[in-house]
């Protein structure tokens, strides 16, 4: 079943094109890497999707409701120097803008304890989120966006700046995650990201999709397999369903 349905979508910001005729679907249960170089247009799919942005040609079908899309940005705007805890740190995600000022019920609170829980991050509720690692601190942002319930999570770049067994740690999370909910995930670390994925998007302006069914995905993640060298062992799979 399709959750997503992209068709023929393009971008430009002012005069420059960043996505030209963009087809897409997304199916439910999937766990989808979106790939590709700097500036590719990457994040902006993300942000039509999320209806951040508005098409300005072509057309994105969504048939979930608003509420069931979750997402974790690129840049959390928040100051890690701030003494706010795990726990409220994920609060401020339910709560959203309805009570800001009026404090939190108790369902709230209970909410995000599950969801820091789902992360594996209970234990640390009450620690300040500064002094937190960076896969520990990105487990809590994604529990932030797991307390709306959401039956597909967006995220762009979790692991940016994370090192490789943190990196693992978040991957493997969403794995788990992914056993209810789909998974989309922008991402520059191909050989990590590839043993978990079930698709890969490559978006350069174009966007080209590969089912990853059949491709041996036991990578050494020790072995930094290059977007180039990617794409040629994918170019090799009949199952890529490109036409390459
Ligand atoms: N608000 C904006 N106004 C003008 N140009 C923008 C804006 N946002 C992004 N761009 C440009 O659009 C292009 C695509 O940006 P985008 O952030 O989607 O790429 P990306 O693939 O996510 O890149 P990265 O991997 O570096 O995060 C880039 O050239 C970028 O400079």
């Amino acid at each position: 079943m399709n959750i997503v349905e992209i068709k023929n979508l393009s971008y430009k910001y002012d005069k420059v094109n960043v996505l030209e005729d963009i087809n897409l679907q997304i199916k439910k249960g999937d766990f989808l890497a979106i790939i590709g170089p700097n500036g590719g247009g990457k994040s902006t799919l993300l942000k039509l999707i999320l209806q951040l942005l508005n098409p300005q040609k072509g057309k994105i079908n969504k048939l979930l409701k608003e509420d069931a899309f979750g997402y974790v940005p690129q840049n959390t705007n928040l100051n890690i120097d701030f003494p706010i805890t795990a726990l409220e740190v994920v609060l401020m995600g339910h709560i959203g803008n309805k009570r800001k000022f009026f404090g939190y019920s108790k369902d709230d609170i209970s909410c995000a304890m599950h969801s820091l829980e789902q992360v594996g991050m209970k234990e640390y509720a009450n620690n300040k989120i500064g002094n937190l690692s960076g896969g520990q601190r990105q487990r809590v942002f994604i529990a932030r966006a797991l307390c709306a319930n959401p039956q597909i999570m967006l995220l762009d770049e979790p692991t940016a700046s994370i090192d490789v067994k943190g990196q693992k740690e978040v991957y493997e999370l969403l794995a788990k995650l992914n056993k209810n909910i789909t998974i989309v995930v922008v991402s520059h670390d191909i050989s990590v990201l590839l043993n978990y994925a079930k698709s890969v998007a490559h978006v350069n302006k174009n966007l080209v999709f590969h089912k990853l069914d059949n491709i041996n995905k036991n990578l050494n993640e020790n072995e930094h397999l290059c977007e180039v060298e990617l794409l040629r062992a994918l170019g090799k799979q009949n199952s890529c369903g490109c036409g390459c």
